[in-house]
């Protein structure tokens, strides 16, 4: 769909997750035969969520140790969540920007999926709860101290701001970007 918008010289503003890396860099690659033309790949439109992953990206530096819990309604059909890998992902380059070793993690016997996910380097746990739309929080650790980020979106209403952002300002943003922090002034 992404590609046949580009070839159309139609901007897309892109709210599906589940994207894996190959599927992305295609994206990318068709792109460049239309630098005139907006892609938009946010994971995540509510400002709550945004903002903690930049928020973690820009602590992840100073702590040891960092994961990530993701709490979804049990419909939701990919796991972990978009937001959720998005957020290690900038956690883990923060680390990585920051020269921090890997984290200390003794486990040495676990049940499949014990400790969640690894999104480069960074555990990632999801839920699947009744009652829940999208939920996430992310713990960031030294000895003796817990920074604890937490964005809650009660209601679907959330994503609406950060769509009609994207949408204006997407002809203005030539190229493929993402995360909507890319358009946000952070
Ligand atoms: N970026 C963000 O802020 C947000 C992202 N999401 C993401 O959006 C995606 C959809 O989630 P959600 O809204 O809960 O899912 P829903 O099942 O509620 O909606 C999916 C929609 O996609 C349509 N659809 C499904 N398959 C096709 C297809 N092959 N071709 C065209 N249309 C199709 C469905 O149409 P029909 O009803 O006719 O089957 C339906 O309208 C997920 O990846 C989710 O993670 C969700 C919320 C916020
Ligand atoms: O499926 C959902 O509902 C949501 N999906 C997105 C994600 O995977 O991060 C955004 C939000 O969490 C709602």
């Amino acid at each position: 769909m992404v590609h046949a918008l580009l070839d159309a010289g139609v901007h897309a503003v892109v709210g599906t997750t589940g994207w894996d890396a190959d599927a992305l860099a295609r994206v990318r690659a068709h792109a460049s035969t239309r630098p005139d033309v907006g892609v938009l790949i946010a994971p995540n439109f509510a400002l709550s969520a945004v903002l903690a992953m930049r928020f973690a990206s820009v602590a992840a530096r100073y702590f040891a140790s960092a994961e990530v819990v993701e709490m979804h309604h049990p419909r939701k059909l990919d796991a972990p969540s978009g937001t959720a890998v998005h957020t290690a992902r900038g956690i883990a380059e923060a680390r990585a920007g920051a020269g921090l070793a890997p984290m200390a993690d003794a486990t040495a016997s676990a049940l499949p999926g014990a400790r969640g996910a690894d999104v480069d380097g960074v555990p990632v746990h999801a839920l699947r709860l009744e009652g829940l739309v999208a939920h996430e929080q992310i713990f960031l650790s030294n000895p003796g101290e817990l920074l604890t980020l937490r964005t809650d979106s009660f209601d679907r209403i959330s994503f609406m701001p950060g769509v009609l952002l994207a949408v204006r300002e997407i002809a203005s943003r030539p190229g493929v970007h993402v995360g909507l922090e890319t358009y946000l002034d952070l």
